[in-house]
Protein backbone atom coordinates (compact mmCIF):
# COMPACT_ATOMS: atom_id res chain seq x y z
CA UNK A 1 0.00 0.00 0.00
CA UNK A 2 1.32 3.59 -0.92
CA UNK A 3 0.47 6.65 0.64
CA UNK A 4 1.57 10.20 1.01
CA UNK A 5 0.60 11.96 4.19
CA UNK A 6 1.37 15.63 5.83
CA UNK A 7 1.45 15.71 9.91
CA UNK A 8 -0.89 14.87 11.86
CA UNK A 9 -4.26 13.83 10.23
CA UNK A 10 -3.69 15.55 7.30
CA UNK A 11 -3.64 12.77 4.21
CA UNK A 12 -2.32 13.48 0.57
CA UNK A 13 -4.29 11.64 -1.90
CA UNK A 14 -4.31 11.53 -5.87
CA UNK A 15 -6.59 10.92 -8.23
CA UNK A 16 -6.23 11.75 -11.83
CA UNK A 17 -2.65 12.86 -11.14
CA UNK A 18 -3.87 15.60 -9.04
CA UNK A 19 -3.24 15.89 -5.51
CA UNK A 20 -6.61 16.25 -3.19
CA UNK A 21 -5.76 16.74 0.82
CA UNK A 22 -7.65 14.83 3.01
CA UNK A 23 -8.82 16.41 5.96
CA UNK A 24 -10.16 13.88 8.76
CA UNK A 25 -12.54 15.94 10.81
CA UNK A 26 -11.71 15.51 14.80
CA UNK A 27 -15.20 16.01 15.53
CA UNK A 28 -17.02 14.17 12.59
CA UNK A 29 -14.40 11.77 11.63
CA UNK A 30 -15.18 12.16 8.27
CA UNK A 31 -12.43 12.82 5.31
CA UNK A 32 -13.04 15.83 3.23
CA UNK A 33 -11.20 16.28 0.13
CA UNK A 34 -9.79 19.44 -1.35
CA UNK A 35 -7.25 19.98 -4.27
CA UNK A 36 -4.09 21.29 -3.53
CA UNK A 37 -0.32 21.71 -4.91
CA UNK A 38 1.98 19.30 -2.99
CA UNK A 39 5.05 21.06 -1.71
CA UNK A 40 7.02 18.20 -0.16
CA UNK A 41 6.29 14.79 1.82
CA UNK A 42 6.75 14.33 5.47
CA UNK A 43 6.84 11.81 8.18
CA UNK A 44 3.64 10.81 9.48
CA UNK A 45 2.59 9.29 12.57
CA UNK A 46 0.45 6.68 11.09
CA UNK A 47 -0.68 5.41 14.54
CA UNK A 48 -3.12 8.21 14.98
CA UNK A 49 -3.84 8.76 11.22
CA UNK A 50 -5.34 5.49 11.14
CA UNK A 51 -7.08 5.81 14.04
CA UNK A 52 -9.25 8.20 12.82
CA UNK A 53 -8.95 6.68 9.19
CA UNK A 54 -8.02 3.21 9.09
CA UNK A 55 -5.71 3.23 6.09
CA UNK A 56 -6.66 -0.15 3.87
CA UNK A 57 -7.94 -0.80 0.62
CA UNK A 58 -11.26 -0.53 2.34
CA UNK A 59 -11.62 2.69 3.69
CA UNK A 60 -10.22 4.45 1.02
CA UNK A 61 -12.79 5.23 -1.36
CA UNK A 62 -12.82 4.13 -5.26
CA UNK A 63 -11.62 7.13 -6.43
CA UNK A 64 -9.16 7.84 -3.88
CA UNK A 65 -5.55 6.24 -4.33
CA UNK A 66 -3.58 7.00 -1.05
CA UNK A 67 0.27 7.21 -2.13
CA UNK A 68 3.70 6.11 -0.89
CA UNK A 69 5.77 7.30 1.75
CA UNK A 70 7.91 7.15 5.18
CA UNK A 71 5.75 5.50 7.56
CA UNK A 72 6.80 5.56 11.21
CA UNK A 73 5.18 3.57 13.57
CA UNK A 74 8.11 3.91 16.23
CA UNK A 75 6.81 7.31 17.55
CA UNK A 76 5.72 6.82 21.11
CA UNK A 77 6.60 9.95 23.09
CA UNK A 78 5.17 13.38 22.36
CA UNK A 79 7.03 14.95 24.24
CA UNK A 80 10.26 13.92 26.16
CA UNK A 81 11.56 16.47 29.48
CA UNK A 82 14.60 15.64 31.47
CA UNK A 83 16.13 17.05 34.33
CA UNK A 84 14.48 20.35 33.60
CA UNK A 85 14.16 23.63 35.97
CA UNK A 86 13.04 26.78 34.71
CA UNK A 87 14.23 29.36 37.44
CA UNK A 88 12.63 32.73 35.72
CA UNK A 89 9.35 32.00 37.54
CA UNK A 90 11.02 30.22 40.65
CA UNK A 91 9.29 27.17 40.16
CA UNK A 92 9.89 24.27 38.38
CA UNK A 93 13.25 22.00 39.35
CA UNK A 94 14.28 18.85 38.17
CA UNK A 95 11.30 18.05 36.11
CA UNK A 96 11.07 14.80 34.56
CA UNK A 97 7.70 13.64 32.09
CA UNK A 98 7.41 11.42 29.10
CA UNK A 99 3.77 12.20 27.24
CA UNK A 100 2.40 9.52 24.81
CA UNK A 101 1.25 10.22 21.86
CA UNK A 102 -2.57 9.75 22.31
CA UNK A 103 -2.11 10.41 25.76
CA UNK A 104 -5.00 12.74 27.98
CA UNK A 105 -2.61 14.23 30.14
CA UNK A 106 -4.43 16.12 33.12
CA UNK A 107 -1.83 18.40 35.37
CA UNK A 108 -3.26 20.13 38.65
CA UNK A 109 -1.57 21.99 41.31
CA UNK A 110 -1.86 25.53 43.32
CA UNK A 111 -2.01 28.76 42.34
CA UNK A 112 1.25 30.10 41.60
CA UNK A 113 2.27 26.10 41.27
CA UNK A 114 3.74 26.61 37.78
CA UNK A 115 1.22 25.48 35.69
CA UNK A 116 1.49 27.49 33.35
CA UNK A 117 4.94 28.15 32.89
CA UNK A 118 5.31 24.39 32.68
CA UNK A 119 2.87 24.20 29.56
CA UNK A 120 4.89 27.04 27.86
CA UNK A 121 7.93 25.26 28.11
CA UNK A 122 6.08 22.37 27.01
CA UNK A 123 4.53 24.15 24.08
CA UNK A 124 8.38 25.65 23.07
CA UNK A 125 7.18 29.16 23.79
CA UNK A 126 9.94 29.03 27.25
CA UNK A 127 13.33 27.81 27.30
CA UNK A 128 14.14 25.63 29.88
CA UNK A 129 17.10 26.69 32.17
CA UNK A 130 18.12 23.53 32.58
CA UNK A 131 18.10 19.94 31.38
CA UNK A 132 16.34 19.21 27.81
CA UNK A 133 13.09 18.70 26.16
CA UNK A 134 12.52 16.77 22.51
CA UNK A 135 9.32 16.12 20.27
CA UNK A 136 8.59 13.05 18.81
CA UNK A 137 12.22 11.64 19.80
CA UNK A 138 13.35 14.42 18.05
CA UNK A 139 11.72 13.61 14.60
CA UNK A 140 9.82 16.78 14.50
CA UNK A 141 12.18 19.98 14.58
CA UNK A 142 11.10 22.65 16.75
CA UNK A 143 10.11 24.99 13.71
CA UNK A 144 7.99 22.10 12.49
CA UNK A 145 6.31 21.66 16.19
CA UNK A 146 5.11 25.30 16.22
CA UNK A 147 2.48 24.71 13.34
CA UNK A 148 1.93 21.27 14.91
CA UNK A 149 1.47 22.30 18.64
CA UNK A 150 -2.37 24.08 19.36
CA UNK A 151 -2.22 26.06 22.41
CA UNK A 152 -5.63 27.58 24.66
CA UNK A 153 -3.94 29.68 27.06
CA UNK A 154 -5.58 30.20 30.10
CA UNK A 155 -6.76 34.27 29.00
CA UNK A 156 -7.07 33.92 25.13
CA UNK A 157 -7.89 37.16 24.16
CA UNK A 158 -4.70 38.68 24.99
CA UNK A 159 -3.23 36.32 22.04
CA UNK A 160 -6.15 37.23 19.37
CA UNK A 161 -5.45 39.46 16.25
CA UNK A 162 -8.13 38.66 14.34
CA UNK A 163 -10.45 42.20 13.49
CA UNK A 164 -13.27 39.40 13.51
CA UNK A 165 -14.51 35.80 14.57
CA UNK A 166 -13.99 34.42 10.94
CA UNK A 167 -10.28 36.29 10.52
CA UNK A 168 -9.29 34.62 13.86
CA UNK A 169 -10.76 31.53 12.75
CA UNK A 170 -8.92 31.30 9.44
CA UNK A 171 -5.21 33.04 9.84
CA UNK A 172 -2.52 31.67 8.11
CA UNK A 173 -4.65 28.98 6.99
CA UNK A 174 -4.58 28.73 3.36
CA UNK A 175 -7.45 26.02 2.60
CA UNK A 176 -10.52 26.63 4.82
CA UNK A 177 -13.91 25.24 4.05
CA UNK A 178 -17.08 27.44 5.48
CA UNK A 179 -18.70 23.67 6.61
CA UNK A 180 -15.20 23.18 8.54
CA UNK A 181 -15.98 26.72 10.24
CA UNK A 182 -19.50 25.63 10.91
CA UNK A 183 -18.58 22.21 12.59
CA UNK A 184 -15.94 23.32 15.02
CA UNK A 185 -18.17 26.90 15.68
CA UNK A 186 -21.36 24.39 16.52
CA UNK A 187 -18.91 21.74 18.39
CA UNK A 188 -17.55 24.88 20.57
CA UNK A 189 -20.93 26.10 21.20
CA UNK A 190 -20.77 29.31 19.35
CA UNK A 191 -23.35 28.72 16.75
CA UNK A 192 -25.36 31.77 17.73
CA UNK A 193 -22.25 34.17 17.31
CA UNK A 194 -21.92 35.87 13.92
CA UNK A 195 -18.30 35.53 12.06
CA UNK A 196 -18.23 39.32 11.99
CA UNK A 197 -18.24 39.95 15.41
CA UNK A 198 -15.18 41.09 16.65
CA UNK A 199 -13.47 38.24 19.09
CA UNK A 200 -12.84 41.30 21.94
CA UNK A 201 -16.74 41.76 22.04
CA UNK A 202 -17.11 37.80 23.18
CA UNK A 203 -17.99 36.97 26.36
CA UNK A 204 -14.48 35.40 28.73
CA UNK A 205 -16.51 32.21 28.04
CA UNK A 206 -17.35 32.69 24.59
CA UNK A 207 -13.43 33.96 23.93
CA UNK A 208 -11.68 30.36 25.21
CA UNK A 209 -14.39 28.42 23.36
CA UNK A 210 -13.26 30.50 20.22
CA UNK A 211 -9.63 29.87 21.06
CA UNK A 212 -10.39 25.81 20.80
CA UNK A 213 -12.44 26.34 17.59
CA UNK A 214 -9.11 27.84 16.32
CA UNK A 215 -7.40 25.77 17.39
CA UNK A 216 -9.37 22.79 16.29
CA UNK A 217 -9.27 23.95 12.64
CA UNK A 218 -5.35 23.57 12.69
CA UNK A 219 -5.92 19.71 13.77
CA UNK A 220 -2.47 19.91 16.40
CA UNK A 221 -0.92 16.86 17.12
CA UNK A 222 -0.83 18.04 20.70
CA UNK A 223 -3.30 20.45 22.02
CA UNK A 224 -2.15 22.41 25.08
CA UNK A 225 -5.04 23.97 27.56
CA UNK A 226 -4.32 26.17 30.04
CA UNK A 227 -7.50 25.77 32.79
CA UNK A 228 -10.28 25.30 29.53
CA UNK A 229 -13.05 25.01 31.84
CA UNK A 230 -12.68 28.09 33.86
CA UNK A 231 -14.87 30.80 33.59
CA UNK A 232 -17.26 29.38 31.33
CA UNK A 233 -20.91 28.07 32.00
CA UNK A 234 -22.79 24.48 32.40
CA UNK A 235 -23.82 24.23 29.18
CA UNK A 236 -20.88 25.07 27.45
CA UNK A 237 -18.76 23.07 29.78
CA UNK A 238 -20.55 20.24 29.06
CA UNK A 239 -20.13 20.57 25.36
CA UNK A 240 -16.49 21.18 26.11
CA UNK A 241 -16.04 17.85 27.79
CA UNK A 242 -17.81 16.59 24.76
CA UNK A 243 -14.91 17.71 22.80
CA UNK A 244 -12.44 16.80 24.89
CA UNK A 245 -14.15 13.23 24.85
CA UNK A 246 -14.08 13.19 21.13
CA UNK A 247 -10.16 13.61 21.13
CA UNK A 248 -9.25 11.36 23.60
CA UNK A 249 -6.99 8.99 22.29
CA UNK A 250 -6.41 11.27 18.93
CA UNK A 251 -4.47 13.92 19.71
CA UNK A 252 -2.38 14.31 22.74
CA UNK A 253 -3.86 16.34 25.11
CA UNK A 254 -2.31 18.20 28.04
CA UNK A 255 -4.48 19.66 29.86
CA UNK A 256 -3.74 22.48 33.41
CA UNK A 257 -6.94 22.96 35.92
CA UNK A 258 -7.04 23.56 39.16
CA UNK A 259 -10.79 22.57 39.23
CA UNK A 260 -10.26 19.48 38.02
CA UNK A 261 -14.01 17.71 38.93
CA UNK A 262 -15.06 16.16 35.65
CA UNK A 263 -11.90 15.78 34.22
CA UNK A 264 -9.89 13.81 37.01
CA UNK A 265 -11.47 10.42 35.07
CA UNK A 266 -11.22 10.95 31.79
CA UNK A 267 -7.48 11.78 32.09
CA UNK A 268 -5.17 9.04 31.53
CA UNK A 269 -2.90 10.19 34.14
CA UNK A 270 -2.66 13.05 36.77
CA UNK A 271 -0.10 15.00 37.77
CA UNK A 272 0.66 17.36 40.28
CA UNK A 273 2.58 19.99 40.61
CA UNK A 274 4.14 20.87 44.11
CA UNK A 275 6.92 22.08 45.25
CA UNK A 276 8.36 22.84 41.40
CA UNK A 277 8.27 18.88 41.26
CA UNK A 278 5.75 16.77 39.44
CA UNK A 279 4.65 13.41 40.76
CA UNK A 280 1.77 11.23 39.52
CA UNK A 281 -1.43 11.11 41.54
CA UNK A 282 -2.08 7.40 41.91
CA UNK A 283 -5.72 6.11 40.07
CA UNK A 284 -6.68 5.18 43.70
CA UNK A 285 -6.30 8.71 45.16
CA UNK A 286 -8.21 10.12 42.24
CA UNK A 287 -10.99 7.49 42.43
CA UNK A 288 -10.78 7.80 46.34
CA UNK A 289 -11.38 11.96 45.80
CA UNK A 290 -13.94 11.32 42.82
CA UNK A 291 -16.26 9.09 45.24
CA UNK A 292 -15.77 11.90 48.21
CA UNK A 293 -16.75 14.33 46.07
CA UNK A 294 -20.11 12.58 44.53
CA UNK A 295 -20.99 11.87 48.50
CA UNK A 296 -20.70 15.28 49.07
CA UNK A 297 -23.01 16.02 46.17
CA UNK A 298 -25.75 13.62 47.32
CA UNK A 299 -25.68 14.38 50.74
N1 LIG B 1 6.90 36.25 33.50
C1 LIG B 1 7.10 35.97 34.79
N2 LIG B 1 8.17 36.46 35.42
C2 LIG B 1 8.38 36.19 36.73
N3 LIG B 1 7.59 35.42 37.46
C3 LIG B 1 6.51 34.89 36.86
C4 LIG B 1 6.21 35.13 35.50
N4 LIG B 1 5.09 34.46 35.19
C5 LIG B 1 4.71 33.82 36.31
N5 LIG B 1 5.57 34.08 37.30
C6 LIG B 1 5.52 33.53 38.66
O1 LIG B 1 5.72 32.13 38.55
C7 LIG B 1 4.92 31.44 39.48
C8 LIG B 1 4.12 30.38 38.75
O2 LIG B 1 3.21 30.99 37.88
P1 LIG B 1 2.28 30.15 36.92
O3 LIG B 1 1.44 31.11 36.17
O4 LIG B 1 3.12 29.20 36.15
O5 LIG B 1 1.42 29.33 37.99
P2 LIG B 1 0.05 28.54 37.83
O6 LIG B 1 0.21 27.26 38.56
O7 LIG B 1 -0.32 28.44 36.39
O8 LIG B 1 -0.95 29.49 38.59
P3 LIG B 1 -2.56 29.71 38.44
O9 LIG B 1 -3.23 28.45 38.90
O10 LIG B 1 -2.83 30.84 39.37
O11 LIG B 1 -2.84 30.05 37.02
C9 LIG B 1 4.06 32.48 40.18
O12 LIG B 1 4.64 32.71 41.44
C10 LIG B 1 4.15 33.69 39.31
O13 LIG B 1 4.12 34.86 40.07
Amino acid sequence: MRYILTFGYTGLCKLNSKYYVAKVSFLSQQPKFTQVTVKRRCLIFASIFQSFFPVNDKSCSKFVQLEACNISHDVQQAVYVDNMAFRETKTLENVNLQIFEGEFLLVIGENGSGKTSLLNILAGLDVPDQGFLKWYNKKMKPSDMVSRIGIVFQFPEKAFIGDSVFEELTLGLDHVLPEDIEEVMEACNLNDISLTTSPFLLSGGQQKKLALACQLLRHPLILFLDEPLSGVDSLSRKCLITIFDKLKGKVTIVMVSHEPAELFLRADRVLQLFGGQLREVPESVVRKAMTLRNLRQNS
